[in-house]
């Protein structure tokens, strides 16, 4: 084994920690805590422990959490109801829809129902356009962990090549702006990519966001490189990312586990974006880095 294993747990605790301190300063200054709600619609277990999770890391960091539980049958009208109410609560600094949604509902409808500048996910259009162009607004949080955990690791990645695994509105396009705004050389990969190995091979940084088990493999890297597994395959073995992880810790420089990697920093961001938005809506300059 020669690559070191990012320990994303550890940094997103500490990232929940800079947060909690200027949600601090935040309160004094404002005279309220950030606000967030959760919208979970259905009974997805796996959904429903994300969303505890997000309560409970919400009253961690000092912020208030509201949390709205809709029944999986719930008509569409009656959740962008819900949002048009959110949208209005000057309480409310963010909202957040769990997905997915039931079969009958359009997410693409729900998260563009939600005021752009209260989108803590990052998924309304204007925020996928802000980044697209490079105005402030919100950034998906997934992505935005792993750059951050690439940076952490390599310092500047400019002039780096990048190659992006998936090319989803949540993980793999925002990604994509992340590193071409880094100054990275950047391909995006997907299920048409005609001979993926060769595209990887020439990859400093890979981020894998494919949802298939194990499917990159240790052979495809370039000796060194920095492997970010974005991954969450529930396998009769367990929990695997879509990269090979003990063949990559013998050819990469650095990999991210699962878990362990880029599923704490999933939550640590939310909170980050929250408290931005606050201190957006308050006109507080926050400070202290995030
Ligand atoms: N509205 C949103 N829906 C979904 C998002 C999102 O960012 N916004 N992302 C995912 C789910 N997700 C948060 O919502 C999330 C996924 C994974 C983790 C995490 O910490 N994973 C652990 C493993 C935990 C497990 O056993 O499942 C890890 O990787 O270490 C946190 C949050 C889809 N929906």
């Amino acid at each position: 084994m020669t690559a070191a294993i990012i320990d994303g747990k550890a940094f997103a605790a500490g990232l929940r920690e800079r947060v909690a301190q200027r949600v601090t300063r935040f309160a004094e200054q404002a005279g309220r805590a950030p606000g967030l709600a959760v919208v979970l619609v259905g009974d997805d277990p796996a959904s429903a422990v994300y969303v505890r999770s997000k309560g409970k890391a919400t009253k961690a960091a000092g912020m208030g959490g509201i949390e709205h539980r809709l029944p999986a049958d719930v008509p569409q009208q009656a959740l962008l109801d819900l949002v048009d109410a959110l949208n209005a609560d000057p309480a409310i600094d963010g909202i957040l829809v769990q997905l997915p949604l039931p079969g009958h509902i359009d997410e693409q409808a729900v998260t563009t129902r939600i005021d752009p500048d209260k989108d803590v996910d990052g998924f309304h259009p204007v925020n996928a356009g802000r980044l697209a162009v490079g105005l402030p607004g919100f950034v998906p949080c997934t992505p935005l962990g792993c750059l951050m955990l690439l940076k952490d690791q390599l310092g500047d990645l400019s002039g780096l090549e990048a190659v992006v695994i998936g090319r989803s509105n949540i993980v793999g396009k925002p990604m994509a702006q992340l590193l071409i705004a880094e100054s990275c050389t950047v391909t995006v990969a997907h299920s048409r990519t005609r001979d993926l190995p060769s595209v990887v091979q020439r990859a400093d940084i890979v981020v894998a966001a494919v949802g298939r088990p194990q499917m990159v493999k240790a052979a495809w890297l370039k000796p060194g490189a920095t492997v970010i597994d974005v991954g969450i395959n529930r396998t009769p073995e367990g929990l695997v990312g879509d990269v090979d992880f003990a063949g990559a810790l013998d050819v990469a420089g650095a990999v991210t586990p699962v878990p362990g990697g880029v599923g704490p920093m999933t939550i640590a961001v939310l909170l980050r974006n929250t408290l931005i938005s606050a201190e957006r809506r308050e006109n507080i300059v926050g400070e202290g880095a995030l």
